[in-house]
């Protein structure tokens, strides 16, 4: 199986405000078109290790592989690249920009890497929203749909640049037991039409269950 996500030994302390050694020994894969969810207690270290997997977080040691590549280590400049491109990100909030349209937000993420133009842009965001069942929203700002929809929006704009993997901080978190159904049902479509491979932190056991695996943390250490 190709691997798309690796990591060998990450440890991670925080300084302040006194040492506390949050992430120990983390080795994980995930592989091309699988479903994992990573689930544990509060305060086991969940978004710390996700914030380091998306490479918004360099402060630790060990070593981050995303298709195969060393990212540990790169230049900011770099990283931020390689984000934009490869990694999509959903979080428990929808942070779409409220005066912008549905479809403006997700031709952000595109505009930003500049690699298409304009029209090309747009077309691929009017493909997502298609995908997503939202394409009649394009047009509304942010502001004025649903929650469940700003969450599909935001699914189709962490998909906008055709990342290799999609990582979710409690994306369900947020929304009623319907529309958290429906974004199970996109993650489940998108690895099993399209490959994806995606990464999800959840308290959800419901949805864990469903997932190919599970992660399970327990006081900063993969303990299955
Ligand atoms: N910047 C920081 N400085 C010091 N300690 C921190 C910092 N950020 C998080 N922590 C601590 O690290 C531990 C892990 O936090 P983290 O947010 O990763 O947990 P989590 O498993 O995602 O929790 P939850 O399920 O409640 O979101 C917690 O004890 C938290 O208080």
């Amino acid at each position: 199986m190709k691997l798309v996500l690796e990591t060998k030994n990450i440890d991670k302390h925080f300084h302040k405000p006194k040492d506390f050694h949050v992430l120990k020994d983390i080795s994980l894969k995930v592989g091309q078109g699988e479903f994992a969810s990573i689930m544990g207690k509060s305060g086991c270290g969940k978004s710390t290790l996700l914030y380091i997997l998306s490479t918004m977080d360099t402060d630790y040691t060990g070593e981050l592989y995303l298709n195969g590549e060393l990212i540990t280590g790169m230049p900011q400049q770099d990283l931020s690249r390689i984000r934009n491109k490869h990694i999509g990100f959903v979080f428990q909030f929808h942070y779409l920009l409220s005066e912008f349209s549905v479809l403006e937000n997700v031709m952000l993420p595109a505009k930003k890497l500049a690699e298409k133009s304009h029209d090309e842009i747009e077309q691929d965001a009017m493909g997502k929203l298609r995908m997503l069942h939202i394409e009649h929203l394009a047009q509304q700002k942010a502001s004025r749909i649903s929650g469940g929809e700003k969450q599909r929006v935001a699914i189709a704009r962490a998909l906008i640049n055709n990342p290799s993997i999609l990582m979710g901080d409690e994306p369900t978190g947020n929304l009623d037991s319907q529309n958290s159904e429906n974004v199970f049902g996109i993650f489940k479509r998108l690895k099993e039409e399209h490959g994806l491979s995606l990464l999800v932190v959840t308290h959800d056991e419901d949805f864990a269950k469903r997932t190919d695996r599970i992660i399970e943390m327990e006081d900063g250490r993969i303990s299955s």
